[in-house]
């Protein structure tokens, strides 16, 4: 299998070296050559098989034969294994045909770690092999961060710099990644939002002197290594309710677009996913452009759902690319529009296809708590404030007949402040991680500047 640029303008690459690459050379995000075709036959075999079978028959044809077959059982087995509950990730019905999928049964509490888990091992193993070391670089807003450090730490062929908005994660969050003391570990907060965070690491792999020196690798959902792996938890989900016999719909809490462009690339690849609604916080930009057609920044507004706050989702390129027809030229044109005017018109042809596979909805704060509390009181079932979104806009979505499936994202515990102004009541942490308010914390606090953060970097990689 190879993977192509959405910018149409770098090598066309083999699943590893597109790993290892992150974000490609010419600035555009990797895509497979061809999406693989699964069966519906091969589909519903998959029922009542251990997680991390399904998880090799989707994932190893992205793979091809760059990986040994017992290799990749063997990273996808002992990814599978840290995670606390036997089906990884559980579906639970939350009211009649809504269910939501749990994704947070993993180290650090989030969806993040189904893929960070599976990446880490596989990226160990494709540096080992070469013997190289590389130098990962993350942007968060809390989770991916926390999932990528606890996935890496103490390895010895990566280095591990995470940026996150300084004052503008949850106090968990925060501290999942900072009381990380791994000599390998480097924490930066920056003085900026997510999006500025962002901005910096692409512009670092778009720095081709220092990305080349310093062997850049990025975990961030522009590597196509975090997308194949959070497609197989749409498959598990489908199955579980009757696919691929039987149509189901996703709502998918969103902000930087990887988990809801999972979703496209299941669909993509047959499974038969009636619609993927794209649910958004207060930064409800991915709304507005399915509605008006106009992807437009308006700037970053702070929520209770602080992982989503985000302007510039990164892999809508990737559907861009996609529903254009794979004209990266058009795709761009666009990225140029968003660089020079904070803004682009989505082409006709594409947004009839978007329209097709997709729609969105936005729950405002108000709203979210009043989900977190009415779910808890209707259900007893207590939702993070992510899901709540997700759950909130899934239950203004007409489904009919069709299961509806609403990704659960995040823990409650991880946004104790939210919960409880929502509920009165204060989510605990699990028992491996409460202590985590009486650990030290290491990081240093960067400005909003990429050749600060270079410098800091360059001055600490073994890689170079
Ligand atoms: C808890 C939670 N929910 C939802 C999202 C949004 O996911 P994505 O960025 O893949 O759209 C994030 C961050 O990515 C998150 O951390
Ligand atoms: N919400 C994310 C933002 C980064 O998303 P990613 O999936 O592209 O890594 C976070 O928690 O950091």
């Amino acid at each position: 299998m190879q993977f192509v640029s959405t910018r149409g303008q770098a090598p066309v690459l083999g699943f590893s070296d597109a790993l290892l690459a992150g974000l490609a050379s010419d600035g555009g995000l990797y895509v497979p050559q061809t999406w693989p075709q699964i069966s519906a036959d091969e589909i519903a075999s998959f029922a009542g098989k251990p997680y991390a079978d399904v998880a090799y028959a989707i994932i190893s044809r992205f793979v091809g034969d760059e990986i040994a077959p017992a290799k990749l059982k063997a990273i996808l087995n002992e990814s599978y294994a840290v995670f606390r509950h036997p089906s990884v990730t559980p579906l639970v019905e939350l009211e009649p045909n809504h269910f939501v999928l749990e994704l947070f049964h993993g180290p650090t509490l989030a969806f993040k770690d189904v893929a960070m888990q599976f990446l880490s091992r596989v990226m160990d193993h494709i540096l080992l092999e070469r013997s190289l070391k590389a130098t990962i670089v993350g942007a968060t807003s809390g989770d991916t961060g926390s999932a990528a450090i606890e996935a890496f730490r103490g390895r010895d062929t990566t280095d591990i710099f995470i940026l996150h908005p300084q004052g503008r994660t949850s106090v968990v969050q925060r501290r999942q990644m900072t009381t990380v003391l791994d000599p390998n570990v480097h924490n930066i907060a920056v003085d900026g939002t997510f999006d500025d965070c962002q901005n910096i690491v692409k512009a670092m792999f778009n720095n081709h002197k220092f990305r080349d020196r310093v062997r850049l690798s990025g975990v961030n959902s522009i590597n196509w290594g975090r997308i194949v792996a959070q497609i197989v938890y749409y498959f598990t989900a489908a199955v579980s309710l009757g696919s691929a016999h039987r149509k189901v719909s996703f709502t998918v809490p969103t902000g930087n677009f990887g988990d809801v462009f999972a979703g496209y690339c299941a669909k993509a690849m047959g499974l038969p996913i009636e619609k993927l609604i794209i649910a958004t916080n207060a930064n409800d930009i991915l709304r507005r452009t399915i509605d008006t057609g106009r992807y437009e920044m308006n700037g970053v507004a702070t929520t209770i759902s602080p992982s989503m706050d985000i302007q510039i989702s990164s892999n809508f390129e990737r559907l861009l690319f996609e529903s254009a027809g794979r004209d990266a030229s058009a795709v761009l044109r666009m990225m140029d529009g968003l660089k020079q005017s904070g803004g682009f018109a989505v082409p006709d042809n594409a947004l009839a296809a978007i329209r097709r596979d997709f729609a969105a909805g936005t729950a405002g704060e108000a709203e979210t708590k009043a989900t977190i509390s009415m779910t808890l009181k209707a259900a007893g079932y207590l939702l993070d404030p992510h899901t709540a979104v997700g759950v909130s806009v899934a239950r203004h979505q007409a489904h009919g007949a069709t299961p509806m499936i609403t990704l659960g994202t995040a823990h409650p515990a991880k946004f104790p402040a939210a919960v409880h102004e929502a509920t009165g009541f204060e989510p605990s942490l699990p028992t491996w991680l409460a202590d985590l308010h009486a650990r030290e914390e290491r990081f240093s606090v960067l400005a909003n500047d990429q050749s600060a953060v270079e410098d800091f970097i360059s001055a600490r990689t073994r890689a170079a």
